[in-house]
């Protein structure tokens, strides 16, 4: 398969390694002063590039019918739109917030635990995500689609919000940079008598890269908009 990378930073170049390990080829390597690109000479894209630029590049894509996977946080405010356009163009897209297996496994118990708790009104749900000091976005794209997880699941929340919540149905979601730290997300179910949490820590960036290619093997040849749970077959 031919691959163009969208964004050669540290998501870039962990894919890049795992692709050429899984027999594809890296055909464009996009950073941000490369404007001038045939994206066409790819059978599929990954981007991971930043918040400002997704949208863009996940456009151009479907505009030229090659099919994208995007693991990009903090652009979903234009999410919809992207729907949009794939469904006009009848192509195929990927947005996920985090493309790890064990991360895709984590939400799923995420959910399964909010459907137990919602008659359980004795304990309070906070989240906390840990990332490298390098990161744009808070909260992370994985902390938010935990705190969707359980606003679907459990009937005691409505919303979230970044730090402390001024709202008792509103989860609160700490987010902390600490140099390094490839992603660590914690929920946490708390009782006057007891402490409940569940944890996810990535040891590095393999797992989402791995994800990401995977993702893009299975979305070639395919129309539609797809989830990690259509490419895993979970959920
Ligand atoms: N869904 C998932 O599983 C995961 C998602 N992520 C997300 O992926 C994104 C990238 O993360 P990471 O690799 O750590 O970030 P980096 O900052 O290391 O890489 C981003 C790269 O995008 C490049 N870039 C800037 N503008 C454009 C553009 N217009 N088109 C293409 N590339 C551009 C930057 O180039 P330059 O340096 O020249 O500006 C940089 O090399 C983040 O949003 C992060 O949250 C990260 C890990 C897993
Ligand atoms: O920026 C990162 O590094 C990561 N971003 C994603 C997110 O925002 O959830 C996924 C992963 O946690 C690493």
């Amino acid at each position: 398969m031919k691959i163009a990378l969208l964004g050669y930073g540290r998501m870039g170049q962990t894919i890049e390694k795992i692709a050429i390990s899984r027999g594809h080829d890296v055909v464009l390597k996009i950073d941000k002063d490369d404007n001038d690109y045939d994206i066409t000479l790819a059978d599929v894209a990954i981007d991971f590039s930043l918040p400002s630029a997704a949208f863009g590049n996940i456009t151009n894509c479907l505009n030229n019918n090659v099919p994208v996977v995007s693991g990009t946080t903090g652009w979903l405010d234009n999410y919809d739109k992207a729907v949009a356009l794939c469904k006009e163009k009848n192509g195929g897209f990927i947005y996920a917030s985090n493309f790890s297996l064990g991360v895709n496994i984590f939400f799923e118990l995420n959910k399964t635990l909010a459907k137990m708790m919602s008659n359980l009104n004795q304990y309070n749900v906070t989240m906390e995500e840990i990332h490298h000091t390098k990161k744009l976005d808070a909260p992370s794209g994985t902390a938010i689609t935990l705190a969707e997880g359980v606003i679907d699941n459990n009937n005691n929340y409505d919303d979230w919000k970044l730090d402390e919540s001024d709202k008792s149905t509103r989860i609160p979601i700490v987010a902390k940079r600490i140099e390094d730290v490839p992603g660590t997300h914690t929920v946490n179910y708390e009782s006057e008598v007891d402490s409940i949490n569940i944890e996810h820590v990535a040891h590095n960036r393999q797992g989402f890269a791995l994800g990401a290619v995977v993702a893009a093997e299975w979305l070639v040849g395919k129309a539609g908009v797809f989830s990690m749970n259509d490419v895993l077959n979970i959920g």
